[in-house]
């Protein structure tokens, strides 16, 4: 068995599993009963059947509460691979694209999702790791009004859906810089904001700093229609930190447009976007793209092994996960696919009053020792035996 024979974990343990013990499996591994399966409306499951995407849909819960009414958002998360050889002329790349993600963004709809998020760069072949500055610079567009967010904008409104798309931005007014950039419209088909990508891998085939810069916009969260949502770009999962600041300015939904492979950090994958739902009271979206991208020109990984044309495979793989720490099972490894998850917002305040992390977080403690960690002569807090001897 290689790699990628495996397709989806979930589809395996069905196979493999009696009912009786697959029914507890999935109560342990996931944390969700039988009846947070969300059906899916005709329109929806049509659409992804006849264009052969996957379409899964699945609901969190919270307890009935006297005051507050249930804050029911319905989140569609799209994982997919590229459509032309990364020879095809940028433009032409872009729009297959566009078209396959505006079929899945109609299928979203159609499931009556609230907001949808895509892959990280998701308008291009993930390029950063041939370390070439042509043509792949040439994807990076305009935030605010390059012509992606203008497409999206018009479904947005169509939709009444709030979009989030991860590109790489070119800012002309700032020297032209170019960016990882996260936007979020509005479901008035308005531009509301745009995040940064702030931690930057150099690891493996990761050569992204060749690329952009490290991300100059914080933890910006964005109060929408359908609730309080930001965006933690791919490698930004790994530091606990940044998940934390869109906590503290009072996410309720943090996506995680990524791309990356399965030999670097699948292991990973379903722990960190979880733990971070638990540690801070909010839900996640980790979304990963599939497929394997190859690039004309070999290039070598700096490891003494060969020269390669190919990064992936990306193993897709994208979930939810809720504060509660249950999460759902993830989409496949290796299709197109549209997770459609209905959200009780409320769970995240009654998680906060139930375990009550963010009472116990002690945020003066860490800042007085981040404090000290960042000033160049902090020495670390280390107690040893003492060599003298004792009188
Ligand atoms: N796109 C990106 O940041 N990938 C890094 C690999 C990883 O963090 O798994």
């Amino acid at each position: 068995m290689t790699e990628f024979d495996l397709k989806n974990l979930n589809e395996c343990l069905e196979e493999y599993l009696p009912t009786d013990k697959l029914k507890e499996v999935k109560r342990i591994l996931y944390g969700l009963d039988e009846d947070q399966i969300l059906d899916l409306p005709d329109d929806a499951t049509d659409i992804a059947h006849k264009h052969g995407f996957e379409i899964k849909g699945y609901r969190f819960k919270a307890r009935e509460e006297q005051i507050r009414k249930p804050r029911l958002v319905r989140v569609g998360a799209i994982q997919n691979s590229i459509v032309l050889p990364t020879t095809a002329s940028i433009e032409d790349q872009r729009v297959a694209i566009w078209n396959k993600v505006k079929t899945m963004i109609k299928a979203a709809a159609a499931a009556g999702c609230n907001i949808v998020c895509t892959q990280e760069a998701w308008t291009m072949p993930f390029a950063f790791c041939t370390r070439e500055k042509f043509p792949w610079c040439e994807f990076a567009e305009e935030a605010e009004n390059g012509p992606t967010t203008k497409m999206l904008a018009d479904l947005a409104k169509t939709y009444n859906m709030v979009i989030i798309h991860s590109i790489l931005e070119r800012d002309i007014e700032h020297g032209e810089t170019i960016w990882n950039t996260a936007v979020v419209i509005s479901n008035n088909g308005k531009y509301l904001g745009k995040h940064r990508k702030n931690h930057i891998p150099r690891v493996g085939d990761f050569n992204e700093s060749t690329y952009y810069m490290e991300g100059d916009t914080f933890h910006p969260v964005f109060e929408t229609e359908f609730g309080k949502i930001a965006i933690n770009i791919c490698y930004g999962r790994h530091h606990p930190q940044n998940w934390m600041m869109f906590g503290l300015n009072g996410a309720e939904i943090v996506f995680n447009p990524s791309a990356t492979i399965g030999r670097l950090s699948e292991p990973l994958w379903g722990i960190e976007a979880r733990n971070a739902a638990i540690a801070n009271s909010y839900f996640t979206v980790p979304i990963n793209r599939v497929g394997t991208e190859t690039f004309p020109n070999e290039y070598t990984s700096g490891d003494g092994g060969k020269a390669h044309k190919e990064f992936g495979p990306f193993y897709g793989s994208s979930y939810v996960a809720a504060p509660d720490g249950s999460r759902t099972p993830s989409l496949s490894r290796d299709k197109d696919g549209l997770l459609v998850t209905e959200l009780d917002l409320n769970l995240c305040r009654q998680i906060k009053d139930f375990w009550g992390f963010r009472m116990t977080q002690r945020l003066p403690l860490y800042a007085e020792s981040f404090k000290k960690a960042s000033e160049p002569d902090f020495k670390p807090q280390i107690i040893k035996e003492s060599l003298k001897p004792n009188n």
